[in-house]
């Protein structure tokens, strides 16, 4: 194996496909690299040892500029020396101003404000944020709660699906709730598999075990390690044990596909009929013209890529879309992806600045997650044209002149201000090292993914900048339960009668499915209330959703009674891991958990 690639790998995956993408979410722990000018037999055996991994290896052809990166390492070591990585960036000081103006934190008052007003649109009154915690801000009680108690359902303020994701769910763009019907997701998902669009996921209860009806934990797309969801198989279906797919023909396909068919005891299962995107694209579909209405005000106008579409240019949008579907190989992946982080990246006329909340952020995620990188980019530069219009107005109305007479910062400012609420740092300053970068590479390490950063961002910049804005990202995790593997649980558990004769019809269909019946939604978001909560390996609380809960919105349940002025937290981990793996995890946070268990187990 080259040498080069020794340091950053604990498994590689190449991805040139988006249908592969779920591969590259379902291993972990896993490290993606991916520009080699090495050929597949270059890596012939040496990866055997790793599940699935030789579907996901195909090595691109584009070459790795190994000259560069060792040119940038020689200069990371002189800026080393300098002990600031801002330094080694001729952009970020051409651009000083204007990022540290959007790095400054918020004053304690405009914080205050912001989330009191927040608590008060959600109408979650029982709480309350506080800014002087010991960890920073944090959530506290302002009245108990019950064991089992709602402590909040914290809408999110920009999400989006996976794109690989978008093969095995059909859901809203919006709200991301199913949509269609039981039959279409069934249909449409066995057709896009049969078409060797979707990949099917290895058979790991313990990585993507079936959420069942009555413990659904989410609000992550991420796996083992993610407290947000429990690994568990109780509730799932039967039929699980079943492992390989057997294909159903084109025909019964289509029927499905038609809504010809109808399966039994799927009319208790209704999802709203899909609403297409005012802009004439294919890629968003909605639950409700609401949903629609506000997806387009929000960010998809500026994304669309239909007839009606009013972006500035639709060529840049495609191209940028194709990217970020294809280019999974400019991408090294490094880091375990936290269950709970936000991105936040800001692209002025040149430089992109990109930082986590809650520690570190796994790369290939950028790449993923690009479309809602453009989403919250998007939003932000939404939000900035209605406030620059709102203002244009005003003038107008008052001086009887128009046109504003230069770029507006102030207002974006003003636009930025939801993601400037947020916990900040730089993405590729604060990303985890992984376990296989000696530490003596971290700053080489850290140039690479600033870099990769950087050309990504800069396809971006192409499809939707404004010229006035220099705008932002925020990133966060998001899951919905499958009404698909309701469905099938729903079957499951009829009377033996009826169960024997709906299977009769079912049973193909799972036969069909796999293990994959169950495959939820999955994607990311910023939920502005939950990023505020703290770990504690004790919580009180846990990300949960429940029956109800059909939507991309976050639910915190209460695990115990919790009283008026004590803190609401929640565990970021699996928190009965023994002492030092729980920090270890949490190392990946960029914290070393001082909760209480932590100080009592602390040897
Ligand atoms: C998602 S944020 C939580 C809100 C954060 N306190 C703030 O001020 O925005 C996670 C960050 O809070 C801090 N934190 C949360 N729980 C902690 C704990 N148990 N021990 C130490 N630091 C913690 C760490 O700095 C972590 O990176």
């Amino acid at each position: 194996m080259p040498k080069n690639f020794n340091v950053h790998l604990t498994k590689i995956q190449v991805c040139g496909h988006p249908a592969k993408a779920p591969l590259l979410r379902r291993h972990k722990p896993c490290v993606l690299l991916l520009q080699s000018s090495f050929g597949r037999k270059d890596f012939d055996g040496q990866f055997d040892d790793l599940k699935g991994a030789e579907r996901a290896i195909e090595i691109c052809s584009a070459p790795l500029p190994l000259s560069r990166l060792k040119a940038q390492t020689q200069k990371n070591k002189e800026a080393c020396c300098s002990s600031s990585m801002d330094v080694i960036c001729p952009l970020d000081l051409e651009f000083s101003d204007k990022i540290s103006l959007l790095l400054k934190p918020p004053s304690p008052n405009d914080v205050q404000n912001y989330f009191d007003k927040i608590i008060e649109e959600r109408q979650c009154l029982g709480l309350k944020i506080k800014q002087d915690g010991e960890f920073g801000k944090c959530v506290f009680a302002e009245s108990e709660f019950k064991e089992g108690d709602l402590v909040l359902k914290d809408q999110m303020l920009v999400g989006a699906q996976h794109s690989s994701n978008k093969v095995d769910c059909l859901v809203c763009s919006y709200c991301f709730r199913f949509i269609g019907s039981i039959e279409l997701q069934i249909g449409r998902k066995l057709y896009l598999q049969q078409l060797g669009l979707s990949v099917r996921k290895e058979c790991d209860t313990e990585t993507h075990s079936h959420i069942s009806k009555k413990c659904r934990l989410d609000d992550s797309s991420d796996e083992e390690d993610d407290s947000y969801r429990t690994s568990h198989n109780e509730g799932s279906c039967s039929y699980s044990q079943q492992k390989e797919a057997i294909p159903l023909s084109q025909e019964v396909l289509e029927s499905l596909l038609k809504g010809d068919v109808k399966l039994p005891y799927s009319s208790q299962f209704n999802l709203p009929s899909s609403v297409p995107c005012p802009g004439g694209c294919d890629e968003a579909q909605y639950c409700s013209k609401s949903c629609a209405d506000a997806d387009w005000e929000l960010f998809h106008s500026l994304l669309c890529t239909g007839k009606n579409s009013v972006s500035a240019s639709r060529e840049s949008i495609v191209n940028f879309i194709e990217h970020a579907n294809e280019t999974n190989d400019i991408f090294i992946l490094a880091a375990k992806l936290p269950s709970q982080h936000c991105i936040v990246i800001s692209i002025s006329e040149a430089t992109p600045l990109i930082a986590t909340e809650g520690g570190s952020f796994k790369l290939f995620n950028l790449t993923f997650e690009l479309f809602y990188g453009v989403a919250t980019i998007s939003s932000t530069i939404s939000r900035y044209k209605k406030l620059k219009a709102a203002q244009t107005e005003r003038r107008e109305r008052f001086t009887g002149k128009n046109g504003i007479d230069s770029s507006e910062f102030s207002l974006l400012l003003e636009a930025w201000k939801p993601v400037s609420m947020g916990y900040r740092r730089r993405w590729w300053e604060c990303v985890a090292l992984p376990d296989d970068v000696d530490s003596c590479n971290e700053t080489s390490f850290r140039m690479e993914i600033k870099e990769l950063a950087f050309k990504s961002l800069d396809l971006l910049k192409k499809a939707i900048f404004d010229k006035e804005c220099a705008p932002c990202i925020l990133l966060s995790d998001l899951v919905v339960a499958s009404p698909v593997e309701d469905y099938f649980l729903y079957v499951d558990d009829l009377p033996d009668k009826e169960k024997e004769e709906a299977e009769r019809t079912t049973r193909p269909l799972l036969d069909a499915l796999g293990d994959d019946y169950s495959a939820c939604c999955e994607g990311s978001a910023f939920f502005p209330l939950q990023s505020c909560m703290n770990h504690s390996c004790c919580p009180n609380a846990k990300a949960f959703k429940r029956e109800e809960d059909k939507d991309g919105q976050a639910t915190i349940i209460a695990l115990q009674p919790i009283s008026k002025g004590e803190e609401v937290t929640i565990s970021y981990i699996d928190e009965d891991l023994p002492f030092e793996e729980r920090q270890a995890l949490l190392a990946d946070y960029g914290f070393r958990c001082k909760c209480k268990k932590c100080r009592e187990d602390d040897p």
